[in-house]
């Protein structure tokens, strides 16, 4: 039985993200190298890796920014090159660069996405007000994004990203350069999505710290997928008394050939 099952059972319909023998070069310089691995509905799964792994790279692929050089990435079973719109429906995204406008109030940023993805404007009104509710910033609809904290914004962005309803979404470095409360307050509130909502997680990051024993981990190093089970599975295959030790102990050394 291979992880994949290991995680959620073969027999549960489609995984939320399928990432399928994906390699991506930049000239010739290998980005992804043979990356497989899913991640099944209503998971937390981490995608960890230092910097130059592979994440942002694999993200432009799952998002169909970049078309895979080879392999294929299936949301909810929909191929992202070949059924493009039916993946993307499933599909919510928070870059790590931020893209609100910084002189539009929240609810017009929310809005602005609403029209894009072609919700009616009152549909999109009330989910609009229901999220950034649900982001702990209720009080916080009419100021302009400019007012909020970095924190605030980041919570902005997860709520846009929610607003078609997606069943998969993928976050790329959410807590970068936020302060401590910040991090915690928004790793909180993406892991009750996962409990409540049912919405599959995927999480970048290189920061241990984020990771609890019953996540999903794929660990992605130069391009290729080192682990991928439970961060306890993980733990205890490297032989490791911390998914941090882990860490240290699988990427010593892996992939130096291709440095
Ligand atoms: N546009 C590009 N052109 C050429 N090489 C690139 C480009 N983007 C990324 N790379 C290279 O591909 C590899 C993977 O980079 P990528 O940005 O996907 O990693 P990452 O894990 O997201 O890192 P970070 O955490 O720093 O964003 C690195 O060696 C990087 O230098």
């Amino acid at each position: 039985m291979n992880e994949t099952m290991a995680l959620g059972g073969a027999a549960a319909g489609p995984a939320a993200l399928a990432v399928e023998r994906v390699s991506h070069a930049y000239g010739a310089r290998k980005a992804l190298d043979d990356v497989s691995f899913s991640v099944r509905p209503a998971t937390f799964a981490v995608l960890l890796g230092l910097n130059g792994a592979g994440k942002s790279t694999l993200f432009s692929v799952i998002t169909h920014l970049y078309a895979a050089r080879a392999g294929a990435v299936r949301i909810f079973g929909h191929d992202v090159a070949r059924q493009s719109g039916a993946a993307l429906a499933e599909l919510g995204v928070v870059f790590q660069s931020r893209t609100l406008d910084p002189d539009l109030s929240v609810e017009q940023n929310m809005l602005y996405q609403g029209a894009l993805q072609g919700i009616g404007p009152r549909q999109a009104r009330a989910r609009a007000r229901d999220l950034v509710a649900r982001m702990g910033l209720a009080d916080r609809l009419k100021d302009r994004v400019r007012q909020l904290s970095g924190g605030q914004a980041r919570r902005v962005e997860i709520a846009r990203a929610l607003l078609h309803a997606p069943r998969l979404v993928l976050l790329d470095e959410p807590t970068a350069g936020l302060d401590i409360k910040a991090r915690a307050d928004i790793l909180a509130l993406t892991r009750r999505l996962v409990a409540e909502d049912g919405v599959g997680v995927l999480w970048t990051t290189h920061l241990v710290d984020e990771i609890r024993p019953d996540d999903q981990v794929v660990l992605l190093h130069k391009g290729r997928v080192l682990a991928d089970d439970r961060a306890v599975a993980v733990i205890a295959a490297a032989g490791a008394d911390s998914i941090g030790a882990a860490f240290s102990r699988l990427t010593s050394g892996a992939g130096e050939e291709d440095a």
